[in-house]
């Protein structure tokens, strides 16, 4: 990239096919040779030649465009005494756009929930999965293949996967993010706190071992299967990750230690089931973190995107839309708050019998406000809602995977029933009207 400066009457020299020079932001940019490249053809070039392209450049293309290292290198310099005021955040950094970001994370905000440690953490989790996690999911998602070893081991390093458990003994010992917080300190609004940061779900294709519900003639029990030559796997193709690592598990005459056995024998049902109250939580917690990723899209995007002269979000119909997933976000926001308080101030065995139904009716409600939020966010990218590639490739890929969310941990059916049954189990007997 060019140090070298100039006037604003210098670029507008080179306006014409063979001379084509641009500036983006104050930077400055030659695309004479680029223009019969471009994959937006060349005419929108021509078109734009020796002129301030800054807002017609932001309607069409994201910023990482112009941070791909083929298109950075076009730059020849920039206009004197301006400098650059679009930037990608740093890792770690928040977003300022309203509602991107929970109140407790927006300065001038308050809640009762986090403390600076929380903020604190949160900031260096986001931070630690923006540089060594993302590209590589990325660069995963589009090839379908594992994660490398070195990521694995990065993770393992701060004990990611331990802390993915939630608190209790089984971090005891264990260095968590370096030491940021100790492991008897460490509870749900750190896990929770995660949540902004994607993640994938490593089974089947990838995995050594397989923790199988089996049927025997003592009852269901539940074995820890390694994985040996009698262990085959054949990867499934999904509507919402190539890295989610979804197989088909052919188990031919395993043979497995009796120290494999988790639970009783008999009990495995029991075994199965005692995660589900936590697993439900977390999948709400991930949905919001997405929710939130949707919302900061679409404010940006109604914002930069300029039809008939106006911003988007000049249309009343696209603020009733921005309304009304703001509301749906921040009301999951307010319910997995107070849930995860519940969850902080209870035994296992409290949270078994007075979270089951509220956990089962909040994954409902947010995986519900999850998909509506979606199809708002699609509607407001149109076309390029429903493209892999481009602007509107967050929006295409939420609006496909959301889904998942709604069917993972428990369908939206079966937890809205189970949530109402809690409910009318616990209805006191002489409760009349
Ligand atoms: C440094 C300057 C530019 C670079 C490196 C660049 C690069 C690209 C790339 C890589 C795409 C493919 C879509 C994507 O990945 O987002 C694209 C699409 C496009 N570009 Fe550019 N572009 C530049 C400037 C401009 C300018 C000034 C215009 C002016 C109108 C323009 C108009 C378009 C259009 C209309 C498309 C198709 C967008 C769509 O189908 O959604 N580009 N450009």
């Amino acid at each position: 990239m060019s140090s070298k400066e100039f006037t604003f009457d210098e670029v507008t020299q080179h306006n014409k096919e063979g001379d084509l020079w641009v500036v983006i932001d104050s930077k400055v940019y030659d695309l004479s040779r680029f223009a019969d490249l471009h994959p937006g053809g060349a005419n929108v070039l021509y078109a734009n030649a020796g002129k301030d392209a800054t807002q017609v450049f932001f309607g069409l293309h994201r910023l990482e465009v112009l941070q791909r290292p083929q298109y950075s290198r076009l730059q020849v310099g920039a206009i004197r005494g301006q400098t650059e005021s679009i930037k990608p955040l740093a890792p770690g950094e928040l977003s300022l756009v309203p509602y991107a970001e929970p109140t407790w994370l927006t300065p001038g905000y308050f809640s009762p929930y986090y403390s600076d440690n929380h903020r604190q953490f949160h900031k260096a989790v986001r931070a630690f999965f923006m540089e060594f996690v993302y590209a590589e999911a990325i660069r995963c998602e589009d090839s379908g293949k594992r994660i490398s070893q070195e990521v694995v081991d990065k993770l393992s390093e701060i004990n990611f996967l331990a802390m993915r458990l939630g608190p209790g003994k089984h971090l005891k010992g264990l260095t968590l993010m370096g030491g940021m917080v100790k492991p008897e300190e460490y509870d749900y609004f750190h896990e929770l706190s995660n949540s902004l940061c994607r993640r994938w779900i490593t089974n089947g294709t990838f995995s050594d071992y397989f923790t199988t519900l089996c049927k025997t003639d003592a009852g269901l029990v539940v074995l820890l299967i390694e994985r040996t030559d009698a262990v085959s796997t054949k990867a499934v193709k999904t509507s919402y990750s190539a890295t989610a690592g979804t197989a088909f598990v052919t188990f031919d005459k395993a043979r497995v230690p009796v120290a494999n056995t988790l639970g009783q024998v008999g009990k495995g049902l029991s075994v199965i089931l005692s995660n589900f109250n936590h697993e439900r939580w977390m999948v709400t917690a991930t949905s919001l973190g997405a929710q939130r990723v949707v919302v900061d899209e679409c404010l940006k995007w109604t914002n930069q995107r300029i039809a008939f002269g106006k911003p988007l979000h000049a249309q009343s119909v696209i603020r009733a839309k921005l309304a009304a997933m703001i509301s749906r976000v921040e009301a999951c926001q307010a319910w997995v708050e107070n849930i995860t308080l519940q969850m902080n101030n209870m035994s296992y065995h409290e949270q078994s019998d007075k979270l089951a139904g509220p956990i089962a009716l909040l994954k409902q409600f947010v995986s519900k406000a999850g998909r509506e939020t979606a199809e708002d966010a699609t509607q407001i990218f149109g076309g390029r809602g429903i493209t892999a590639s481009g602007m509107g490739k967050i929006i295409e890929n939420y609006h496909r995977t959301s889904p998942f969310d709604a069917i993972l941990a428990g369908a939206e059916d079966v937890l809205g029933d189970l949530g109402v049954r809690q409910a009318i189990r616990k209805m006191p007997q002489n409760a009349r009207l």
